[in-house]
């Protein structure tokens, strides 16, 4: 089993980040998410559950929405108001707590869920974010709205963090960096992605790069949780830099679990780098992921930056399209079933 780099470990160790509160809690703790099987009308709930932003999720209610079990947690969610501080309906404002600076590019945006609240997210889904007053504005004037994963586990009360990689030229990235604790935030959500039922695969891979790690950090967090969840779980985490690794502490303590192995890959690793060095191509794919001879045992995870999204898989083609499927997994011998693009 993969074991973290010392590099890793004392990098882990040695960041200047703020502690995360939420980490890795017993099974006793989690609110379970579990259901039964999907019935047989859910054909097109993969179609669904890709859908990405506000007009994707507006024709999505239009067309009827989620079918079975996602639209019955959608509508228990809805229900469910008084104990959900925010709906997948309408934009509602968030209260910014604190601002802790992660490394060098990254911080973690903690937001207050008022009265204790819970936020109504499930494994796998979003958050959708826009600022207050219309601002920041993208080139043709209209507000920027950008997906965003909250790190802390769904059913954390009263607060969500965010964990944040600021672009130098990033609308929305560059616009959180002005906010101040009493600052407000818009939120929309949960915004589905994938339902992910426990047990439902043998084993499970994941690819992910930069700061498309916070939605594989979901569902990996959530597997984690769980101990009735036996799932093996393989992480391909690429990164430009050792410094640039998210969540190091959380993958160290996640690989302790024999259930997980994680392998890390930089494009520029340092001298004494045990992990991976360059891109996650078609022969790490076939090293490290779970044989797609496992057929419908196995699913690939797939989120990161459009370049490595490119290589990986191919992009996704639309909000409602997961395109086909290209690139490494592809080559590794994948089909577009068993692959899920974030
Ligand atoms: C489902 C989902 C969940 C996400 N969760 C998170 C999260 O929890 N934390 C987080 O920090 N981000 C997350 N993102 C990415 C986030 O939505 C924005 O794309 C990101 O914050 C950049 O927005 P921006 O407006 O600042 O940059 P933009 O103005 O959109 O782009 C600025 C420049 O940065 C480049 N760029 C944009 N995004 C990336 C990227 N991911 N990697 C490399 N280059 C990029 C663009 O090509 C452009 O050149 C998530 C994305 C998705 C699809």
């Amino acid at each position: 089993m993969f074991r973290p780099s010392t590099s890793i470990a004392t990098a882990a160790r040695g960041f200047s980040r703020a502690s995360i509160a939420q980490t890795v809690r017993p099974l006793s703790q989690v609110r379970q998410y579990s259901t039964p099987s999907a019935p047989a009308r859910s054909n097109n709930t993969a179609l669904y559950l890709s859908l990405g932003g506000m007009a994707g999720l507006g024709l999505w209610y239009a067309m009827g929405g989620l079918n079975g079990d996602l639209r019955s947690k959608i509508d228990a969610i809805h229900a469910d108001g008084g104990d959900v501080a925010l709906s997948s309906q309408e934009f509602r404002p968030l209260k910014l707590k604190e601002v802790k600076p992660y490394n060098h590019d990254s911080s973690v945006y903690v937001f207050e869920l008022p009265d204790n609240k819970l936020s109504g997210l499930f494994v796998a889904s979003c958050l959708a974010v826009r600022g207050a007053n219309d601002e920041p504005k993208d080139d043709k004037g209209k507000p920027v709205i950008r997906p965003y994963t909250p790190i802390c586990p769904p059913d954390t009360r009263g607060e969500i963090d965010l964990l944040i990689k600021h672009y130098p030229e990033g609308k929305m990235t560059q616009y959180l960096k002005t906010l101040k604790p009493g600052d407000e935030l818009l939120f929309k959500g949960p915004n589905p992605k994938f339902e992910y039922k426990p047990n439902q695969f043998e084993q499970i891979g994941m690819i992910a790069g930069g700061s498309g790690v916070t939605p594989i950090w979901q569902i990996v967090q959530q597997i984690a949780n769980n101990p009735e969840d036996k799932t093996k779980v393989t992480v391909l985490y690429g990164n430009k830099k050792e410094e640039d690794i998210l969540l190091a502490e959380k993958w160290e303590q996640i690989s302790k679990d024999s259930r997980f192995k994680l392998v890390h890959f930089l494009d520029s690793p340092p001298a004494n780098w045990s992990g991976e060095s360059g891109y996650i191509d078609a022969d790490a794919v076939k090293k490290y992921l779970p044989s797609n001879d496992l057929g419908e045992k196995v699913k690939v995870f797939v989120c990161g930056p459009p370049g490595q999204m490119k290589a990986v898989s191919g992009p996704k083609k639309s909000m409602t399209d997961q395109g086909p499927l290209v690139g490494a997994l592809a080559d590794a011998g994948f089909n577009a079933e068993q692959v899920f693009k974030f």
